[in-house]
């Protein structure tokens, strides 16, 4: 249902170890997210920032996705991006909690499957990513 960015599979990412996604936001960005979980049908978190798509302007939209069915979206206050930016997202969880650092900002989801590893991390809108690394 998307036009498909970047996507990694196969990954065993443990509890405490980072996902760092470095890229760009487009100066025409309308929104972007960042997907990880098991494969896309089954999402601990889809970080979704909206600079003017679905209705939202300047909203993160955060969510879980189990077996192809969106949760509960949680929609964060602050909204730390610009258009032109350029952004390191590292994103790492525990049994609790998924955690996303971004620009001195912190956002935590809470761990709504109870996943023990990440397996599957994709980026998908407007966001020209330029480096992933795995700590
Ligand atoms: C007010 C009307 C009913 O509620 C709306 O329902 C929409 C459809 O479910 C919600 O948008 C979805 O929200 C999901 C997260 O809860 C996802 O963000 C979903 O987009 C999935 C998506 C987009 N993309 C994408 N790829 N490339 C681009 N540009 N977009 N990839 N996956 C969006 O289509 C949208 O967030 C929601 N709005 C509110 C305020 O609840």
């Amino acid at each position: 249902d998307s036009i498909s960015g970047l996507v990694v599979t196969q990954l065993d990412i443990q509890p405490g170890e980072c996902i760092k996604v470095k890229g760009k936001i487009p100066s025409d960005a309308k929104g972007f997210a960042v997907n990880v979980g098991k494969d896309s049908a089954t999402l601990m978190l889809h970080f979704n920032p909206r600079f003017n798509c679905h209705g939202d302007v300047n909203t993160i939209v955060c969510n879980s996705k189990e077996d192809g069915v969106w949760g509960e979206e949680d929609r964060k206050a602050d909204f730390p991006f610009q258009h032109g930016d350029k952004i390191e997202i590292c994103i790492s969880f525990n049994e609790t909690e998924a955690t996303v650092k971004v620009a001195e900002v912190e956002f935590q989801f809470p761990n709504r499957l109870g996943m023990e590893k990440i397996e599957y991390l994709a980026v998908e809108g407007d966001f020209k990513v330029k480096a992933i690394k795995f700590s």
